[in-house]
Order: C-alpha cells, then structure tokens, then sequence
C-alpha cells in the first residue's frame, strides 16, 4: 500500500490533498509546526477533521528541527513526499523575511534530505506563481525565465527550485516543483484577500482594494488544484537520455528527473469582478477603500496550464462564481454567521 509522507496537513493545501489520499485508502502522515501566522484554532480543526479518517497519522514539528523531521520521516517510512508547508504570504514577507529563510530554505533542505535519504519514487514541492515576479509576458509558462522575484517570499520559493534540481540531478530523486496560483476554496487561508473581504463584508466594514482594483489573478479552486497534485503524484518525472525526450513546452530538466508544473485555472480575472462574486454570493454590497499598488505586490498573474494538460489529461475548470460561493457557503457554516 502506497504511504505517502505530507507536510502542512494542518494547512489549507496540505488538508485538502489529506482528504483526498485518504478517502482513497491511502496511508498519510502529516507533519505540521502549527505557527500563529494566522488562527491556529482553524489548523487544529482541520486536523482534527482528518485524524476522523483511518489511516492518518500526525506530527506537530517545525521543519527547521531536523530531528524531528528526520524522526517523522522514517517512522513513515513514506514512497512519495509531498511538501506543501512553508512560511506563506506575500505581504508579510516585509515584515518577518527571517521566518521565510528558515521554513522554506531550511525546513525544505531537511525534507530534500530525508527524500533523498529514503529513496522515494517521487519528491513533490510547493512553489508558487509568485516566482514569475516581475515578467510581463503572458500567460507564464513553466519554461519561462523567472530570474526576478519581487519579494523574499518568491526569493525563497525559487531558492528552493533550484535546491530541488541539484537534488534530483545528483541523487536522481525524481522531483516535481508546483507553481500555485492564488487559491482559493472552503478551509482557505485567514490572510488571503477573499477570506479577508468575506469577513470584512459580513462585519460591515470596508475592504480594502489595491491598485484601485486594477489587478489580475488567476485564481485557482483548492478542489482543482489537489485533483491536479494527485494526477501529478503518479506522473514522476524520468530523466531524459537525448534532448528529443524533452517534448516542447515540457520544463523536464536535460540532466535531471525534475520538472516545473504550474497549477493554475488559466484565467485571468480581474480584481473587482472577484469582489463583485463574492457581493453576488454574500447578497451583501462591500464598502471599498481603494488603495495605492502594495510594495512587493505583482499587477497580474495567469498561468499557462497546458504541461499539467499534457501531463495528467486534467485542468482546473471551477469557476470563480462557483467556487466563491463554496466558500461562502462553508465560511458562514463554520463561523456561524
Ligand atoms: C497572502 C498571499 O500572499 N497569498 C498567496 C497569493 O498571493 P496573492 O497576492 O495573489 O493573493 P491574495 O489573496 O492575498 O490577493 C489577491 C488579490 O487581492 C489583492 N488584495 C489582497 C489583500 C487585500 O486586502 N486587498 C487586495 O486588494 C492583491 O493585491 C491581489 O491582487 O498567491 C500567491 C501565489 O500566486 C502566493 O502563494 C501567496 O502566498
């Protein structure tokens, strides 16, 4: 039976792919540090949801602490790792980029590391779609230079690309980089702009809305996007012998088991028609407070997701009307309002 080692379960990604493992009869353990960055209580309860579930096993540790993360791993003695915790968030990067260092650089070294040192047939790591920074050109496929981080945050995350290639190259461990794009979904991140407009509208107070709602996302349902992870968990990367093996728009490393994947739903939706379906969904108007571009902030993503496509048959197809109102609905039953 396939044990698969996750981290972040008590996170919003990493909960969701969770469920989904073991609904199918998978055998999980998760490992989580469970930070204050937002609620911890909203972290509690979704581990709280998946220990409901046979075959899931949980460890509270920070990735920073190597022999506990050492200790996890062998106790699963896992065939594939998926690691999705991190230390996430764009804009609190400015604030606290130390706590970026040791999560994503340290924490996803001391993962490499155990990968390596069990051998599993498939390492697979959280990047994001913050790593194409600056680029202007549209939609950002995977083979794109994305040589211009605008924050420590993307810093990392693209530190830890390149730590996941040298990997792969020298101990041939097949190894699949996720760029995510905004997602979004039920169980969804405090700090995030919909979870904070939900609040904000429910409560009666103003959103605040950047660069005057000239912004661009392509915001990605969370159901999508495990169903995308898990399609991609069976599709471990083979390094290449001839340059021919590399199809065009593949990003497969020429001298490594490693590919760059965007996760995305290949829309670009502007920033007050996001608020206008989150209004439709509330069937309340929000009060705006339009705000100057945020430092660090990038006006537009959209993703090119053909090579997910390609790779596993799938792309995302939720809409953002439908999966705000999952949200919606899941947020009013939860915080009863
Ligand atoms: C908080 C955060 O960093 N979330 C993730 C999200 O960044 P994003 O900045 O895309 O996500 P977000 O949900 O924080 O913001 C979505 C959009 O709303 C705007 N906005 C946000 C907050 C607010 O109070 N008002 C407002 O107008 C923001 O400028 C952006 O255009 O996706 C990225 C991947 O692409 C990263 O993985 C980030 O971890």
């Amino acid at each position: 039976m396939t044990r698969v080692f996750i981290t972040g379960t008590a996170g919003f990604i990493g909960y969701h792919l969770a469920n989904l493992l073991l609904d199918e009869g998978i055998v999980v353990h998760g490992l989580d540090g469970m930070t204050d960055y937002y609620d911890v209580s909203l972290k509690q309860r979704r581990h709280q949801m998946l220990m409901q579930k046979p075959g899931f096993v949980a460890t509270e540790a920070m990735l920073e602490d190597q022999t506990a993360v050492d200790a996890a791993i062998d106790a699963c003695a896992p065939d594939i790792i998926v690691h999705l915790a991190a230390q996430a968030g764009v804009r609190y990067s400015l604030e606290n980029p130390r706590a970026y260092i040791d999560a994503n650089i340290v924490g996803t070294f001391n993962i490499m590391e155990a990968a390596k040192r069990h051998a599993v047939r498939h390492l697979l790591m959280a990047s994001t779609s913050s790593v194409y920074g600056a680029n202007t050109e549209m939609p950002y496929a995977e083979t794109m230079k994305a040589d211009s981080p605008m924050t420590i945050y993307a810093a990392t995350k693209k530190a830890t690309e390149a730590m996941g290639h040298a990997h792969a190259h020298l101990w041939n461990l097949p190894t699949t980089m996720f760029r995510f794009f905004t997602v979004y979904g039920p169980w969804g991140r405090p700090d995030m702009a919909y979870f904070k407009f939900v609040e904000a509208i429910l409560a009666g107070r103003p959103i605040d809305i950047y660069n005057h709602g000239e912004m661009y996302r392509d915001f990605t349902y969370v159901g999508d996007l495990v169903r995308g992870i898990r399609l991609l968990m069976d599709a471990a990367p083979v390094r290449p012998l001839t340059p021919e093996d590399i199809a065009p728009g593949d990003s497969l490393s020429p001298v490594a088991p490693y590919r760059i994947v965007n996760i995305g739903n290949s829309e670009k939706v502007r920033l007050l028609d996001f608020v206008a379906a989150i209004e439709d969904a509330l069937e309340r108007p929000a009060i705006r407070n339009m705000m100057e571009m945020q430092k660090g902030d990038v006006p537009a993503t959209w993703a090119d997701a053909r090579l997910l496509e390609t790779l596993t048959g799938y792309r995302p197809q939720t809409s953002v009307r439908d999966g705000i109102a999952q949200f919606v609905r899941w947020y009013r039953s939860y915080y009863q309002v």
